[in-house]
């Protein structure tokens, strides 16, 4: 989907990983000035507008088509490497030592 909105507008050009990269982290940033300077937000975000909530799921979605994008780009199989990296998660974070504290595996 994504692909074929880049290719209809001749934008493959432009789309280097390192560009997809930096639209990304743009991106992240756009996502992150919603929370900015108002405090604790609790699940569900009650403490923002509805409209507030929307523009949060539209910066969500931003970061996530880039984020394909660059996978694509870098010829990453991304839900391969997402399944091995939640099963590496899972032998770094075994249950007898993670549960209920949130330090690093490294300090476990
Ligand atoms: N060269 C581009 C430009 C845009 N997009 C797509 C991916 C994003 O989903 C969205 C980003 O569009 P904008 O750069 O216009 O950013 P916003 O939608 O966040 O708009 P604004 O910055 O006004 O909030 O469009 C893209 O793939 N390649």
């Amino acid at each position: 989907m994504q692909v074929d909105f880049i290719d209809k507008r001749n934008w493959d050009q432009f789309h280097s990983p390192r560009n997809v990269l930096l639209a990304l982290v743009g991106e992240v940033g756009e996502l992150a000035e919603i929370f900015q300077w108002k405090g604790e937000v609790t699940e569900g975000l009650p403490e923002l507008t509805e409209k507030e909530r929307d523009h949060v799921g539209q910066e969500m979605s931003d970061v996530l088509l880039y984020l394909v994008d660059l996978a694509n780009k870098c010829h990453v199989d991304l839900p391969s490497a997402v399944l091995a990296k939640m099963e590496q998660n899972g032998r770094k974070y075994p249950l007898d030592k993670a549960y209920g504290r949130a330090d690093k595996y490294t300090d476990l």
